[in-house]
């Protein structure tokens, strides 16, 4: 019935959902597959953006490279958050605490949505992903490494 949550649905988001978000959600795809591809097809996954910058376009050009680097492709378009992905997502896993603040703006007074810190899982501990938008290819590579050790430990605890 529509009241109950798909436990394994996750949206990532971020502030424009063309660098990080995008990666995380690549990412989480691939890790969820490696596990097996029958736990793949029960997944709802997806990513958003807090803000409307880049709405409609792709990933930024060094997302996508970066995630080409290691043989994954994102096909995303952002998009913006919206009210019913309260309702649709079990988590929505944010980047960083301004991405959680503008994200409740969004929210409806009552979900039962976790909304939360995709870097609270981080085995390093490394809790906040930084926006890597005005630095160079090294910020996405981090980017990238934080979120293939959190997305890993994400899934175990929630599997
Ligand atoms: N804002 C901030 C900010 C602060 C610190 C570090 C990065 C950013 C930053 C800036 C961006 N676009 C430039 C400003 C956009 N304009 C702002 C005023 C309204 C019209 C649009 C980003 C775009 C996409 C993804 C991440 C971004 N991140």
């Amino acid at each position: 019935d529509e009241g109950k949550v798909n436990p394994r649905s996750v949206l990532f988001i971020c502030l424009g959902n063309i660098c990080r978000s995008p990666i995380a959600e690549a990412v989480f795809r691939q890790v969820v597959k490696e596990k097996e591809q029958e736990l793949y097809d029960k997944w709802v996954i997806d990513s958003a953006a807090t803000a409307d910058y880049h709405v409609g376009e792709p990933p930024d050009n060094r997302a996508e490279s970066c995630l080409r680097r290691h043989g994954i492709s994102s096909g995303h378009i952002v998009r913006q958050v919206v009210p019913e992905d309260f309702e649709k997502f079990n988590y929505i896993l944010g980047m960083d605490h301004e991405n959680l603040k503008n994200l409740k703006r969004f929210a409806p007074k009552k979900t039962a949505c976790k909304m939360e810190l995709l870097g609270q899982w981080d085995p390093e501990h490394e809790l906040i992903i930084e926006d890597p938008y005005y630095g160079g290819q090294a910020g996405f590579d981090t980017v990238y490494e934080q979120c293939v050790r959190s997305c890993r430990a994400f899934l175990e605890a929630v599997e």
